[in-house]
């Protein structure tokens, strides 16, 4: 048997983390930001339409997502473009993913779930949240985004009160011991589902 589950959150409330203990735990993982760096890369499918569009964004024949992130800057209409391009491509990429796993829990990492209408794919979904201050700290402390852009991409998204009301599980990410023993509760939950299903 086969358990969908869905792990969004807002941007840098912990994802990747908390996706690394599902797997560390015997799950699946699926991640829609290394898909689309995968897509963004040397060969990759969104390096040919996302240069018609923006010709610039091309370096060494991969997408550049600095400039890619000043262009949206610039322009807020150019991240609804690339999403056009993307979004369909990161769509194929998962359900090749689910078509070759058919049993065991799969988790499918996507900032955007509710936002693309992915959670009804989903058999069940974990929203990860931590208080916004430490959220923003965490983004700016990597130093990928100016906050700036950290607040034109959390604008993009639905606000993390939302997603966690549509969420069948909550996981703070406020230490990695706390994570760990959420993660724990909601597989067992999980499994006593699949058991009984
Ligand atoms: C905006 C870009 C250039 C930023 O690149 P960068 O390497 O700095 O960040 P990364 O890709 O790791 O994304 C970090 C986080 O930003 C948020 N985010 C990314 N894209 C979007 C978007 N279109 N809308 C809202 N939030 C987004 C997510 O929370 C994501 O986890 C890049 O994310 C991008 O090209 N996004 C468009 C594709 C997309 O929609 N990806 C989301 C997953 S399908
Ligand atoms: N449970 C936790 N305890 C302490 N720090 C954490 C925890 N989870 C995540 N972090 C830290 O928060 C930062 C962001 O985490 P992570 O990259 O997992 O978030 P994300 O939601 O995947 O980000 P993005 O939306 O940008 O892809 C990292 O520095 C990570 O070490």
């Amino acid at each position: 048997m086969r358990f969908s589950l869905g792990l969004t959150g807002s941007i840098g409330m912990g994802k990747s983390t908390t996706a690394k203990i599902f797997a560390e735990l015997g799950c699946k993982i699926w991640d829609a930001d290394a898909a689309v760096h995968r897509l963004y890369s040397l060969g990759g499918a969104a390096v040919g339409p996302i240069g018609d569009a923006f010709p610039t964004a091309i370096k060494n024949g991969a997408v550049d997502r600095g400039i890619l992130k000043d262009l949206i800057l610039n322009d807020k209409s150019v991240l609804d473009q690339i999403e056009s391009i993307v979004h369909p491509l990161v769509q194929a990429d998962r359900q090749a993913f689910r078509s070759s796993i058919k049993t065991g829990i799969l988790v499918f990492d996507i900032p955007l779930l509710f936002e693309t209408g992915s959670d009804t794919e989903m058999d069940a979904v974990a929203c990860v949240y931590v208080d916004p201050k430490t959220q923003q700290g965490r983004v700016l402390a990597r130093g990928t985004m100016s906050a700036s852009q950290f607040d034109q991409i959390l604008s993009k998204q639905l606000p993390i009160d939302e997603k966690l009301r549509k969420s069948d599980y909550k996981i703070e990410t406020d230490s990695l011991p706390h994570a760990r023993d959420q993660v724990s509760a909601v597989l067992d939950d999980i499994r006593r589902r699949m058991g009984h299903a």
